[in-house]
């Protein structure tokens, strides 16, 4: 048989399918940017800031009743929709915030943590998004409600002797309850050594061969976890001890030609990426030092082959790698410093550049993840939510100071893509709370 001179083009799987209606919706949409004159492009990237609070407003009223769905996500529902409205520089009026502190309270369990709705059984993700509401709220009555004995009692009973905690009795242990025992413990001053033990081993043992940080042992490397991982690092005084090189590379390389963030390769863009990647290269930011020295020491290791012990602390393993002192925001690995980081972390900021295309970041956020009626969302073509919402303007937030001299500096105008109007208030990037709330929040707690 005469072989055929016709060579088939393969048909492309359902993914680099889905890849291409992405790319030509997005495409379509900077094309007509790119068209139209300079006063409808000012328009068009305007943060449609009322619409937003709008949108929230009515999400948080309807939230007492109307989301029986969700029943056993309120605490999540209330930070995502509190946090963005102090992002965009506002707040909720006395009632509603009496109810939400009063709601959360409900939700707090007599043996200590928050669940997902009164009655329910308390998690530390749920936990997270509560304390976050509340120190959000800010104010005595919402912070004092925070039962912190119990809460760490809560903490030593989800810790494992893996190092992990599980979110819940008898639930997976993964990098999330790594990050909301650890970044809840921070926040209220009830860090120690007890649950700090063995956190690194854990995390260190979820980074991949990709750089980025998987949810368990052996599974894929993912934005949300890598944020989780990298920040519970940072607030135990460990991150020198992961593969930070690696790290950043994975991390950059998921910002694509839609200009938003990828949560793991192969995958869409998806604007809540923006916090969750965005927020970890704006944290590797800060850690440009230890970065830079692990480099140097992977490099001479390299030259040096009969050096063995270099070598091992190049790939982030070494127990002498956990004790150096740590600059940018790290202080030293003991305990009693370990309780100052997230409050160094900022104290500590210097100027200097984003590791990732800031302005490029905006645009996504701008064109194609807002809703010209109120609320973000994922992608054009999908709808608004309030998750994405939160994500979206967290994103959007840390871009906007990634230049900043301080973490609170007003940024210059040419930084901040859009009408300078589109500025929102500074968040704290350890723990995505806004950054003064959080200075509250620090100040009360660490005088208990
Ligand atoms: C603080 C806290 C609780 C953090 C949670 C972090 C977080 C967002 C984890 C993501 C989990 C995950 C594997 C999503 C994949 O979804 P997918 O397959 O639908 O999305 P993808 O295609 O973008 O990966
Ligand atoms: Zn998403």
């Amino acid at each position: 048989m005469e072989p055929s001179s016709v060579v088939e083009t393969p048909s492309p799987t359902v993914s680099q399918r889905d890849q291409w209606i992405v790319e030509s919706q997005v495409f379509q949409i900077y094309q007509l940017f790119s068209t139209i004159p300079p006063n409808a492009q000012s328009l068009m990237l305007e943060l449609q800031r009322d619409k937003h609070i709008e949108y929230l407003s009515k999400g948080l009223r309807h939230l007492g009743s109307a989301f029986s769905v969700l029943d056993a996500n309120r605490p999540w529902l209330c930070y995502w929709i509190i946090h963005a409205i102090a992002l965009l520089g506002e707040t909720i009026d006395d009632d509603l915030e009496d109810n939400t502190v009063d709601f959360l309270n409900r939700c707090q369990d007599p043996n200590g943590g928050f669940a997902g709705g009164p009655g329910q059984m308390p998690h530390l993700a749920t936990t997270y998004a509560s304390v976050n509401t509340l120190i959000t709220l800010g104010g005595d009555k919402a912070l004092a409600s925070i039962n912190r004995d119990k809460l760490y009692g809560f903490m030593r009973r989800m810790k494992q002797p893996n190092g992990g905690f599980r979110m819940h009795d008898e639930g997976e242990i993964d990098v999330r309850a790594c990050y909301t025992a650890i970044s809840v413990a921070s926040v209220l001053n009830i860090l120690d050594d007890e649950l700090i033990k063995n956190v690194g081993d854990f995390i260190l043992s979820c980074q991949t061969y990709e750089g980025g940080i998987a949810g368990e042992p052996g599974s894929e490397a993912h934005g949300g976890y890598t944020f989780c991982g990298l920040a519970a690092m940072i607030l135990i005084g460990e991150a020198n001890r992961l593969d930070l090189p690696r790290l950043l590379d994975w991390v950059v390389f998921r910002q694509g030609k839609e200009c938003g963030f990828q949560g793991r390769t192969n995958k869409l863009v998806d604007g809540c990426y923006s916090f969750w990647q965005g927020g970890a290269v704006a944290l590797l930011q800060r850690l440009q030092s230890v970065i830079e020295e692990q480099m140097v020491e992977a490099s001479q290791s390299f030259t040096k082959s009969d050096a063995p012990d270099e070598k091992e602390s190049s790939a982030g393993t070494s127990s002498h790698a956990t004790s150096r002192i740590r600059r940018e925001g790290i202080s030293e690995s003991c305990s009693s410093d370990v309780k100052n980081i997230g409050l160094n972390f900022i104290n500590e900021w210097r100027e200097s550049e984003p590791l990732f295309h800031s302005i490029a970041l905006q645009q996504y956020i701008l064109l194609c993840a807002q809703e010209q009626e109120g609320g973000l969302r994922d992608k054009p073509g999908k709808r608004r939510d309030h998750y994405h919402s939160c994500y979206c303007l967290s994103g959007l937030s840390l871009c906007q100071y990634s230049w900043s001299k301080r973490p609170d500096s007003p940024p210059l105008p040419k930084v901040v893509m859009g009408p300078y109007s589109n500025l929102l208030e500074p968040i704290h990037p350890l723990f995505n709370v806004v950054l003064e709330r959080y200075r509250e929040a620090h100040e009360f707690f660490s005088g208990l």
